[in-house]
């Protein structure tokens, strides 16, 4: 039997050995032949492992991945006692028992089916994308060697429909806006809860029934489309003047579709690339909302003639609030994410623009196939407005409402302002008079302004 001092000398020396050995090693060889070593000895010991692992990627071939969506979406549902960590979070202060659950990085979650063990981990890596380090998350299922093909054909496809299953009864609906400091998708995520529905918007009720019709026609044509060869997509120029219900129209078809919403500000997309990026790492059964667009568009144009004009004249001084890397958007880029390959997508989104002022647009936006219904949010209508006091004073009919419809006829005001009245706290019948007197006011200030103008 070997004296402790005889094994520790012995270890000394191994441990000499080993130092010695991996100095040699990354002092001679060049890194690329360290690797092939290194993968080729792993590639060995991996063949006496019982195990394979599947990897889920955030994204696939260029646009988001979604069976990374689904397992996303599965794995919450199969947290049982033996996990480790958790990350819990709720957006809503009102309902804080209303948690919502996720995977934290590197937890080990354990799940069984049709006899199987299956491992799942999430994991982060930071790689490079255009000069910026980028984190990029995938989930990783060990499964034993001999149950692959069982877990491809039976496994995975399981997790797919209870994904749908999960997707289709969605309790919160999201809204998400595009962050760049976000290292991810670039997309941030808040429960979305606004009230606005289409029984509480205020419209003449045909056209109200009219996009209503339309929407559902869209839902349930997605054998349609692919008969006739185009994605499933519609897209909606919502135009008027402020205050007229656009915003409130975008979350009434939310709420009614029960669709997330994808807020995109342009202007502070940095470059086609990224717009590309952002637009592909949306999901289905979603808007995606340009609020603004005529403004967002110039804004991004001028950042783009900017760069240019620098770059034509070579002026020392750049504009600093843009960096040389951050190019902004070109009406081209996002003319071909609306219709170009780029938005063929299997499953259903809208695309909706609003504007205050449709004639400021570029035509070739508004072509169909871009644009398949405009939708003119106009001044308060009586119709509008009865549906208003319907909401607000819960009446559906006054002998005050035949001067209110004849005011409305002569002066142009807005649901927003109509619904400012209707607000204040009083009888409905003073609430009433004292929108007749309102409406009085500005039929005044209209007719002294016509004659000034005269
Ligand atoms: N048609 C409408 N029906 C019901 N409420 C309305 C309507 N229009 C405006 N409102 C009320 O006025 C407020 C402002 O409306 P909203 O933001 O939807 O208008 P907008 O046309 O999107 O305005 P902007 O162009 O300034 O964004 C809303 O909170 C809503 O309460």
């Amino acid at each position: 039997m070997p004296s402790i001092s005889t094994i520790l000398s012995a270890y000394a020396s191994l441990s000499a050995a080993i130092m010695l050995f991996r100095t040699i090693l990354s002092q001679m060889l060049p890194s690329e032949i360290r690797n092939y070593i290194f993968l080729k000895l792993s590639q060995s010991l991996s063949h006496f492992s019982p195990n394979f692992t599947f990897i889920v990627e955030e994204r696939w071939e260029a646009v988001s991945n979604h069976t990374y969506r689904a397992v996303e979406t599965y794995l919450p549902t199969i947290i049982a006692t033996s996990i480790d960590s958790l990350l819990i979070g709720s957006a809503n202060l009102l309902k804080p028992h209303n948690l919502d659950l996720r995977i934290s990085v590197d937890c080990k979650i354990i799940d069984e089916f049709q006899g199987m063990k299956l491992e799942w981990s999430l994991f982060r890596e930071t790689i490079k994308f255009y000069h910026r380090d980028e984190l990029r998350y995938s989930y990783r299922l060990k499964c034993k060697k001999t149950e692959r093909a069982k877990v491809m054909a039976s496994y995975l496809p399981h997790i797919a429909t209870t994904a749908q299953t999960i997707l289709s009864m969605r309790e919160n609906l999201h809204i998400y806006t595009y962050n760049k400091r976000n290292c991810g998708s670039g997309w941030e995520s808040a429960i979305f809860k606004h009230p606005a529905r289409f029984d509480t918007l205020a419209m003449d009720p045909e056209r109200k029934a009219e996009i209503i019709n339309d929407l559902e026609a869209f839902v349930r044509r997605k054998e349609f489309f692919w008969k006739v060869g185009r994605s499933w997509k519609r897209g909606y120029l919502l135009h008027g003047p402020p205050g007229t219900g656009k915003s409130s129209l975008v979350a009434a078809i939310a709420n009614r579709l029960r669709y997330n919403i994808y807020d995109l500000q342009l202007q502070s997309v940095r470059s086609d690339a990224e717009l590309r990026r952002l637009l592909t790492s949306i999901t289905g059964r979603s808007i995606l909302l340009v609020e603004d667009i005529d403004c967002s568009i110039k804004a991004s144009l001028d950042r783009t003639k900017v760069r240019d004009e620098q770059e034509e004249y070579g002026e020392d001084e750049p504009d600093h609030r843009f960096s040389s890397s951050d190019p902004g958007i070109t009406l081209s880029g996002l003319l071909n994410f609306t219709d170009g390959l780029w938005s063929s997508f299997e499953d259903e989104r809208l695309i909706i623009f609003t504007t205050n002022d449709k004639d400021k647009l570029d035509p070739a936006l508004l072509r169909p196939g871009r644009i398949d219904r405009e939708i003119y949010m106009g001044y308060c209508t009586f119709a509008a407005f009865k549906q208003l006091a319907d909401s607000y004073l819960q009446i559906d009919n006054d002998h005050l409402f035949a001067t209110i419809e004849n005011l409305l006829k002569e002066v142009s005001v807005t649901p927003a302002e109509v619904a400012q009245q209707l607000m204040k706290i009083d009888e409905p019948e003073g609430i009433l008079e004292s929108l007749i007197e309102f409406l009085k006011l500005r039929k005044g200030k209209l007719r002294s302004e016509n004659e000034e103008g005269k």
